[in-house]
């Protein structure tokens, strides 16, 4: 039989903390008029209201929003899971609603509890009948292992699970709602999607513009959208679900978390990571038997992370044959005492080979005040980097040469191979479980939210935990002291770079109700 409480209160002694403000991007002047008349004041328009209660004993719960948080008359209905026969013999398939997720599992005996999460799951009461739901997926960003699994899970979860009928892919990313045809998705059309990579849907960056994109929602009378992709997107879904709100349209907006990098703060891991450092495993091997098979051999693989270097460091924590690894949270210099190129030569003069991984954003400052190149972007305002891999080969050999050295150096780039290929099975798992846990929330009404997994557990996070910091490599923790004992390379710090780095984390951990996954590993 399946067990569960509705509306019991978290605790009996909640204090409602705050209802703060934060600034919508865009401004009045971007509405066009039809929709202006449609909205409420425009002091509602940069509303944001984050839901953070308080219990006993320091513990805090940062709440999703709610379809009937502004519309508080909805009727509601029993989960329709209640008569499946595949759930019937769960001893407890809804969870409690009064069920948490701690954000942060180390404690001391004296510490108080922190933040929590809402956990992710079916709920007894859903706010839509199986009928009345329309539902739209889109996928924006760069590619990564696993969206079409997503895809395929919602798709098939919604129909299978809660018997919806009508749902959409929109084509192209954020400007596909308002500038491109959809696609119908049926468990036919999806059947075996997930042993493709990229996504059936398409991706895009830019194009985001909150207005047209909510316009085309309502037209079209989608009231359930699920939106997979990274950083930028969850803004972007932040923003949806704010207009959606204003205009009192029931919709849930739901996000999916998505990045190759990793660079997502609060959840565990994204999708698509294991399979993707997996796959960099196949470049940095090729690069060991380059190298090792010539005179003074080098072989340098290039690997995916803008700004966080998450891939390179467990590429290389796999690996074991990686000799350096370079990050852009880990600045280092070319030349000199203790520079890179002495520590390159030395180990060439002790093994005669060595692997190098460098992550795509590391060395971007060196690299541009050597090439006096310009700051440009790419259409969704993210840093458009120059190639590391080319200039760190430039300089070794030039290095070399100089030096009257052998060296055989070959570089390779294999940064779209890793992520444009389906995912691994425990990615595919993973993918399923967050698809699953995406359309309970929907249907239960939650909304303003995205899901994720927080130290193993499923929980739904407000947008703004999650688009308020970027995940980066520590370079003060253990994960980062495992690797440089394992390459054996030098950090390259001194001790006021390393002093500052401590100090600085210090002071983001301390911060109230903000800290990210970093804090816990
Ligand atoms: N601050 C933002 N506000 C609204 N939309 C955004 C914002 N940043 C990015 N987007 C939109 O999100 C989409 C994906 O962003 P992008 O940075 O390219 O990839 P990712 O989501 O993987 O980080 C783009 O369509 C972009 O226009
Ligand atoms: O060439 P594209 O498609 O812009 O992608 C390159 C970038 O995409 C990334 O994989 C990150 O993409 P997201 O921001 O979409 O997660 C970076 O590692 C890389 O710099
Ligand atoms: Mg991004």
């Amino acid at each position: 039989m399946a067990s569960g409480n509705s509306n019991i209160p978290l605790t009996n002694s909640y204090t409602h903390l705050a209802d703060l403000k934060i600034t919508r991007s865009g401004s009045s002047a971007d509405i066009p008029r039809s929709a202006r008349s449609r909205l409420g004041s425009m002091d509602d328009l940069t509303k944001y209201e984050k839901k953070i209660y308080q219990g006993e004993a320091g513990y805090i719960l940062e709440d999703v929003p709610h379809l009937a948080d502004y519309l508080p008359d909805l009727p509601t209905y029993p989960n329709p899971l209640q008569d499946n026969s595949a759930y019937s013999v769960v001893k407890q398939y809804f969870v409690n609603t009064d069920d948490t997720v701690v954000q942060k599992v180390i404690q001391h005996k004296n510490s108080s509890r922190g933040t929590h999460f809402r956990r992710a799951g079916p709920r007894q009461k859903v706010y839509f009948e199986s009928d009345e739901v329309r539902a739209c997926i889109v996928t924006c960003g760069g590619l990564c292992p696993g969206l079409n699994t997503v895809i395929r899970e919602i798709v098939c979860g919604l129909q299978i699970m809660y018997g919806v009928k009508e749902l959409i892919g929109i084509h192209g990313g954020y400007a596909g709602f308002y500038s491109k045809n959809t696609v119908p998705l049926t468990r036919k059309t999806v059947d075996d999607i997930h042993k493709k990579g990229g996504t059936i849907l398409g991706t895009s960056r830019g194009g985001h513009d909150t207005i047209k994109i909510v316009d085309s929602i309502q037209d079209r009378g989608i009231n359930m959208v699920f939106i997979i992709g990274g950083d930028g997107t969850q803004k972007g879904a932040a923003a949806i679900y704010q207009e959606v709100k204003r205009r009192g349209y029931k919709c849930v907006v739901c996000g999916i978390p998505k990045t190759i990098d990793n660079d997502i703060c609060v959840i565990d891991k994204s999708f698509g990571f294991d399979t993707a450092v997996e796959e960099a495993q196949r470049a940095i091997n090729a690069a060991h038997v380059e190298s090792e098979s010539a005179e003074n051999g080098i072989g340098l693989v290039k690997l995916m992370g803008r700004y966080s270097g998450f891939i390179a460091q467990y590429a290389t924590l796999a690996s074991r044959d990686v000799d350096l690894c370079l990050i852009p949270e880990s600045p280092f210099y070319l030349d000199g005492q203790g520079g890179l190129l002495e520590f390159i030569e030395k180990r060439i003069k002790e093994f005669g080979h060595m692997v190098i991984v460098v992550a795509e954003g590391a060395g971007q400052d060196l690299i541009a005040q050597d090439m006096k190149s310009m700051d440009t972007k790419d259409a969704s305002g993210n840093k458009l980097l120059l190639d590391v891999g080319l200039w760190l080969s430039q300089k070794i050999k030039e290095h070399f040469a100089k030096k009257k050295k052998t060296l055989n150096l070959k570089y390779i780039d294999p940064t779209y191979m890793i992520r444009a290929i389906p995912s691994n099975a425990s990615d595919n798992v993973y993918c399923t479980l967050l698809a699953q846990c995406a359309l309970h929330g929907a249907m239960a009404g939650f909304t303003g939210m995205t899901v994720g997994l927080v130290n193993g557990r499923h929980a739904y996070i407000p947008f703004y935990k999650i688009t308020e910091s970027t995940n980066k490599v520590s370079i003060t923790d253990r994960m980062w002291a495992r690797l440089l004992s394992s390459t054996n390379q030098p950090s390259f710090m001194n001790k006021g770079n390393v002093e500052q780095e401590k100090n600085e984390e210090e002071e983001h951990l301390q911060a109230p109700v903000t800290a990210t996954n970093n804090g816990n590993k």
